[in-house]
C-alpha cells in the first residue's frame, strides 16, 4: 500500500539521480489533492436483478453522479456524464439499458466507440455483469463491427438485444441496410456514445451526421431512443452531444468517485551537448533539445528502478518502440534483471493483446509499458504508479486522459509531461496553468462542411426521402439544390429522392477525411501498409519520403496520384524527410471581416494552391542532411482561413522595417500554427498558413491560417472566434523562449514548406504585440 504523497516522494528521488550540471527539468509541479467519494441509494427504478448483478461484481454503493446520469437517461432525457477516467461511466449507462432490458425483452440498445478495441472491452464487461441474471439471458450482447465475421453479423441482427459497434460500421453496416434492421430500430431505446470527445474535427462532423441519421431512421420506425454520451474529459458536455446529435442534452459533471493524491510534474529537456553554440544544430543552427522519447525512457527506467509502475505514452509508433529499447538498454547497465519487465505496446489494437497487457501489469509481472494513445481509452489497470506522457497530446483532454491513468484507488501518484522541442509544448511547461488549469478544449465540429454534408445527404435520401423540415434542420438547402443540379437528387411532393442507382454509402469514409484516399502498398510484398487523403498525399508520401507503419519504416519509390497509389519499399534510412512546398492563396469570400485601425482581421473561403518542389532530409538528431528537388502537379484545396493584414505604416512604426516584413509575418504564422491546438481541438498537420509582405488581393501584408481539409474542418473558425487569446499566447510563448533567433521551440515550424527560410524572431514579436494592442481597440 503506497502513502498519499508518494507521487511527490518519487519525484524527489528522480530528480536527485538526474545528470547533475544540467539545468533543472522541473519547470513545474501541482499536486492534486485526494477525493473523498460521495454515495448514493440505488434508485427505486432499477430491476432488483440488474441491482445484485452489481452488488455481486463488488459495486456495492454507487456513486452520486452515476445515480444522476442513470435518473436522467431512465427518465428519457439525453444525457452526458463528464466524469474523471475510471469514475464509472459505465454504470451511468448500464443501469437504465439493462433494466429496460429486464423489464421489456424486445427492447434493443447501441452502443458506439471509435475504437473496436474499447468496444470489445464495453462487451466483455457487459457480458461478465449479465452473466447468470435470469431477466437478461436474452440480451445476446454481441459486437458488429469489421473484425466480426458475416455470419455472426447476421446473427446478431437476428437475435441480439445490444449491438457494440463504431460510427463506421454504423453507418456502412447497419444505417445503408436499414430495412434488415427493422426490428431493431423499432425498439431501439438507448445509443451510448462513449468517449464522446473523441468526435471532432472532419471525424466528428461525419460522425454527428451518421447520428442523426440514426435518429431519424429509429424515429421513422416509431422509436424515439435516448442518447447517453460518457468522456472522462469534453468541455461543454451537454452542448458537445447536443452538436452530435442534434437535439438538447442535459449534463452530470460531478465527479463523486474517490481517487488518491495526483503529483503533476512538468519537465522540459535540456539541450544536446554542443549545439547551443555550435554551427551543429538544426534547421538554420539552431539548438537542438534531447528528445522527449530519449527523455520518457530515462524516467520510464528510472521508475522501474523504483519499482513503480508506469505507462509511458509516446506519440508515434516509432517512437514507442525506441522508448521501450532504450529504457531496457538503461536497464540493462544498472538493473539487469528488470529489463524483461518492460515492454512496448504497439498498434494492432487486439482486444486479447490489450487483456494479456492489463494482466501482467496489475500482477506487477510488468513494471513499465511504453505505448501510444491506444491504451489511452477505456484500460481499466487497477490503477498505476506513474505515467510518463512523453510530448503533449494535442488536446488538454487527451492529456487528462492519459494522466488519469496514474493512481490507485485512495494512493498517491506521479504523472510527468515531458515537453518536445515545439512551441505548444515548450508553452504548456512554461505556462502549466494553460494545461492543469485549462477546461478541456471545445470538440470543433462542423456537421455544415458541404464536402461532409453532401455525401451524407445521399445516404440520408437513400434511406428515406429527405423533406423540407428536414433539410432545414440539417441546414441544407444550398447543399442540396447543388446535389440536385449535379443530377443526383431529385424533388419529388414528398421530397428528395436519390437519383436511381445512387449507392453512396459505399463512398464516405468516415475517418478518411474529405476526398479520395490514396493506398500505401509495400510493392515487395503488396501488402497495404494505409492510406491518406489525396489531399496530404503529396506532402508525406512523395517519392523519396520515409513512411512510418506499425514500428516499421518504408521508403516510398512511386506516387501514382491517378491510380489512388503511393508503392514503397521496407527501408530504415537514419533519417526523416519533410516536403517543401511553395502555395498561394486566393480570398473567394470574405464571411466575417473587423477592422481595428490598420489591422484587419477575417474569417474567410479561400483556394490554396500548392505544389511541392522538394523535400528536405533531417538526421534523427534533428540536423539537416540536404534538400532533394522533385516535380510534382499542383493541387488545390477549397478551404476556410483566418486571415489578418496590417498596415505597411503600421509595421515601420512599430519598428518593423519593410525588408523585415518577410520574416516578422512568416515567424509570427508558424508560432500561430504551433499555439492553435490551445484555442481549438487541433494539431498543427491539420492546418496550413501562409505569410505574404505583398498579397495580390489585399495590397496589404497578409498572414493566412487555413484548415488543411476541403471545406474546413472548424479550426480556423475556432483561430477567428478566440483571435485575442490566441495571438496573446502565441506573443507570450514566443518572447519567453530561451533561444535568441528562433528554433523549434517558438518560430520553427517541422512542416514548413520553405525551409524555415526567413524566420525573424525578434520582429514577430514586435509584430505580435502590435496586432495584440490593436485588436478590439
Ligand atoms: N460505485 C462504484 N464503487 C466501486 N467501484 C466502482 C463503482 N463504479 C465503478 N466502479 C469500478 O471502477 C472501475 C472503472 O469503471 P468504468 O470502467 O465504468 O469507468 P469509466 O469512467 O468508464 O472509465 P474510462 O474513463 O476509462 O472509460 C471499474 O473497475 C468498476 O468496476
Amino acid at each position: 500500500m503506497q502513502h498519499a504523497t508518494y507521487g511527490s516522494e518519487l519525484l524527489g528521488r528522480t530528480l536527485a539521480g538526474a545528470e547533475s550540471g544540467d539545468e533543472s527539468p522541473l519547470t513545474h509541479m501541482a499536486v492534486i489533492p485526494t477525493r473523498t467519494a460521495e454515495f448514493s441509494e440505488w434508485p427505486d427504478w432499477v430491476h432488483p436483478e440488474v441491482r445484485d448483478a452489481f452488488t455481486e461484481h463488488g459495486l456495492r454503493r454507487p456513486w452520486r453522479h452515476q445515480i444522476e446520469a442513470a435518473d436522467h437517461a431512465y427518465a428519457g432525457r439525453h444525457v452526458c456524464v463528464c466524469t474523471g477516467t475510471a469514475s464509472g461511466k459505465s454504470l451511468a449507462y448500464q443501469l437504465p439499458i439493462l433494466t429496460t432490458f429486464a423489464q421489456d425483452p424486445n427492447a434493443t440498445a447501441l452502443y458506439l466507440s471509435p475504437t473496436k478495441a474499447l468496444g470489445a472491452d464495453q462487451l466483455r464487461a457487459t457480458a461478465q455483469i449479465i452473466a447468470g441474471v435470469p431477466s437478461l439471458s436474452h440480451l445476446q450482447p454481441s459486437a458488429y463491427d469489421g473484425d466480426t465475421d458475416s455470419e455472426l453479423r447476421q446473427w446478431a441482427r437476428m437475435h441480439s438485444r445490444w449491438i457494440f459497434t463504431n460510427p463506421d460500421m454504423l453507418h456502412v453496416g447497419i444505417c445503408s441496410s436499414h430495412a434488415k434492421w427493422r426490428q431493431f430500430f423499432a425498439k431501439l431505446k438507448y445509443i451510448v456514445v462513449d468517449e464522446c470527445h473523441h468526435y471532432r474535427g472532419v471525424f466528428g462532423s461525419h460522425t454527428a451526421l451518421v447520428l442523426q441519421r440514426t435518429l431519424r431512421i429509429a424515429h421513422r420506425y416509431g422509436a424515439d431512443p435516448v442518447v447517453i454520451g460518457a468522456s472522462a474529459t469534453v468541455s461543454n458536455p451537454a452542448q458537445a452531444l447536443s452538436r452530435l446529435i442534434g437535439d438538447d442534452v442535459v449534463a452530470v459533471t460531478d465527479d463523486t468517485s474517490p481517487h488518491g493524491e495526483r503529483t503533476v510534474a512538468m519537465w522540459e529537456p535540456g539541450f544536446v551537448e554542443g549545439t547551443t553554440d555550435t554551427e551543429r544544430g538544426g534547421e538554420n543552427g539552431a539548438p537542438v533539445r534531447r528528445s522527449a522519447g530519449a527523455e520518457a525512457a530515462r524516467l520510464l527506467a528510472d521508475f522501474v528502478v523504483e519499482g513503480a509502475r508506469t505507462l509511458c505514452f509516446v506519440r508515434s509508433r516509432r517512437g514507442v518502440e525506441v522508448t521501450a529499447v532504450k529504457a531496457r538498454q538503461l536497464l540493462a547497465e544498472s538493473a539487469p534483471e528488470l529489463v524483461d519487465r518492460v515492454a512496448a505496446y504497439r498498434a494492432g489494437y487486439l482486444a486479447d493483446d490489450r487483456r494479456r497487457l492489463e494482466r501482467a501489469l496489475s500482477d506487477g509481472e510488468l513494471l513499465g509499458v511504453a505505448t501510444t494513445n491506444a491504451l489511452e481509452l477505456g484500460v481499466d489497470i487497477s490503477g498505476l504508479d506513474a505515467v510518463v506522457v512523453a510530448g503533449y497530446p494535442g488536446t488538454v483532454a487527451s492529456f487528462w486522459q492519459q494522466a488519469g491513468r496514474a493512481g490507485r484507488r485512495g494512493e498517491g501518484s506521479l504523472v510527468v509531461m515531458v515537453a518536445r522541442d515545439d512551441p505548444l509544448d515548450t508553452y504548456l511547461v512554461h505556462h502549466p496553468d494553460a494545461l492543469l488549469e485549462r477546461p478541456v478544449e471545445a470538440t470543433v465540429t462542423d456537421p455544415t462542411n458541404p464536402y461532409v454534408l453532401g455525401p451524407h445527404l445521399l445516404c440520408a435520401a437513400t434511406e428515406f426521402p429527405i423533406s423540407d423540415a428536414e433539410s432545414a434542420g440539417w441546414h441544407a438547402d444550398e447543399v442540396i439544390a447543388g446535389l440536385v443540379d449535379d443530377g443526383k437528387l431529385k424533388r419529388r411532393k414528398a421530397g428528395w429522392y436519390p437519383a436511381p442507382g445512387l449507392d453512396p454509402h459505399g463512398d464516405i469514409d468516415i475517418r478518411g477525411g474529405i476526398g479520395g484516399q490514396v493506398l500505401i502498398v509495400d510493392a515487395t510484398t503488396s501488402r497495404l501498409l494505409g492510406t491518406v487523403d489525396t489531399s496530404r498525399a503529396m506532402t508525406s508520401v512523395f517519392p523519396g519520403a520515409v513512411y512510418l507503419h506499425q514500428g516499421e519504416s518504408f521508403v516510398v519509390d512511386e506516387l501514382a496520384l491517378d491510380d489512388g497509389l503511393a508503392l514503397a519499399h521496407p527501408e530504415e534510412p537514419d533519417w526523416t524527410t519533410t516536403a517543401r512546398e511553395v502555395s498561394e492563396v486566393v480570398v473567394d469570400r470574405i464571411v466575417e471581416q473587423r477592422s481595428f485601425g490598420p489591422l484587419t482581421v477575417s474569417f474567410a473561403e479561400v483556394t490554396v494552391t500548392s505544389q511541392v518542389v522538394g523535400f528536405l532530409r533531417k538526421a534523427l538528431t534533428g540536423e539537416i542532411l540536404d534538400q532533394v528537388p522533385l516535380d510534382l502537379p499542383e493541387h488545390q484545396l477549397s478551404t476556410r482561413a483566418v486571415m489578418y493584414t496590417v498596415e505597411p505604416d503600421a509595421l515601420v512604426a512599430a519598428g518593423i522595417a519593410p525588408d523585415k516584413f518577410p520574416g516578422a509575418l512568416h515567424a509570427a504564422e508558424h508560432a500561430a500554427i504551433g499555439m492553435l491546438g490551445l484555442v481549438a481541438t487541433c494539431d498543427r498537420w491539420d492546418i496550413g498558413g501562409l505569410s505574404t509582405d505583398l498579397h495580390p488581393q489585399t495590397g496589404l501584408p497578409t498572414v493566412f491560417v487555413y484548415d488543411g481539409f476541403p471545406g474546413g474542418a472548424g479550426f480556423a473558425e475556432r483561430g477567428h472566434e478566440a483571435f485575442d487569446g490566441w495571438v496573446a499566447a502565441t506573443d507570450e510563448a514566443v518572447s519567453s523562449c530561451a533561444c535568441t533567433s528562433g528554433c523549434p521551440s517558438c518560430v520553427q515550424s517541422p512542416k514548413c514548406g520553405n525551409g524555415n527560410e526567413p524566420l525573424d524572431k525578434e520582429h514577430a514579436i514586435k509584430l505580435l504585440r502590435l496586432i495584440g494592442r490593436h485588436y478590439g481597440s
